[in-house]
């Protein structure tokens, strides 16, 4: 790269660090979610964030996207700081991200091609026909059929509609994919697919993931490093060989206990 290159790229395009979240404080009322929590998600990185019910997990991904406002520390999305974002800055985080919410969030009253292509009518200019064609390829992606384009939501699977809101969450080609419980609701089998088709995603289109997750099986077939939330802050950020191995009470129930042993061996 020259210098006029590396000059002429935009500062974000260099950061390492697509999230940053330093010393956070989340709090309802008097009750304190998260106090001096402090976690990174490194660029192609895919990381699964665990915790028990009730942890935080849900809070700490509001606060990244911009749904709540945290009562203190600094929350930085592809290195432009949340409390200082501008309307331009904003937008390209909306542009550069995308989201699967727990259930699809899937608009009800539109069809699985036009739920696909809305990120694309909202936030680009291209011809409607292209639009389409962008949206098909999607859907093709996450290993829905042509036959599908047509449905809506209430007549899909849960499977199904958790693939139209990933393909819905691609649709603007993200770098950084949030997944919130992606596999939450599947069957076994379905769920290891869903979880072969986002590392394979993840792989293919180079993104970066930030997944919250109950499911110990995606942690071993998706994750390079899972944080985990407990005492209102990550405890612990490492590969899942390296967690299995920890001292934290919470940690050696979650992986060494019944449940845990069995996704172990499965591994
Ligand atoms: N809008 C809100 N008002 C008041 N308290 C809230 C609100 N949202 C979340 N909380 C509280 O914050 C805590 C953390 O909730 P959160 O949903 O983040 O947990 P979680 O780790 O995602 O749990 P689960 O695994 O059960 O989904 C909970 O005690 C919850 O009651």
């Amino acid at each position: 790269m020259t210098d006029a290159t590396m000059s002429a790229a935009a500062p974000e395009d260099q950061i390492e660090n697509l999230i940053e979240v330093r010393g956070l404080l989340s709090q309802f009322g008097d009750r304190t979610i998260h106090e001096n929590l402090d976690i990174d998600l490194k660029r192609g990185e895919v990381m699964g964030v665990v915790g028990g019910s009730g942890a935080g997990k849900t809070v700490l991904l509001n606060t990244i996207i911009g749904l709540k406002e945290p009562e203190g520390g600094s929350v930085k999305v592809l290195g432009y700081d949340r409390a200082t974002l501008t309307g331009d800055q904003a937008a390209d985080i909306e542009q550069r991200t995308g989201i699967l919410f727990q259930q699809g969030a899937l608009f009800s009253s539109l069809t699985v091609l036009e739920n696909v292509a809305s990120p694309l009518v909202e936030h680009t200019r291209l011809p409607k026909s292209t639009m389409y064609e962008l949206a098909e390829l999607k859907i093709a992606m996450v290993g829905l059929k042509p036959e599908h384009h047509h449905l809506k939501p209430a007549e899909l699977s849960g499977g199904m509609k958790k693939r139209a809101g990933l393909a819905r969450a691609l649709a603007l080609d993200p770098e950084l994919v949030f997944l919130d419980e992606p596999t939450a609701g599947l069957d076994p089998i379905g769920a290891a697919a869903f979880d072969e088709l986002i590392r394979q995603l993840a792989d293919d289109l180079g993104l970066s993931v930030f997944m919250i997750t109950h499911d110990l099986d995606s942690l071993y077939a998706i994750c390079d490093k899972v944080a985990v939330l407990a005492d209102k802050r990550v405890v612990e950020k490492a590969t899942v060989q390296e967690l299995e191995r920890s001292d934290h009470p919470w940690i050696k129930e979650y992986f060494l206990g019944p449940r845990g042993r069995a996704a172990t061996k499965a591994a």
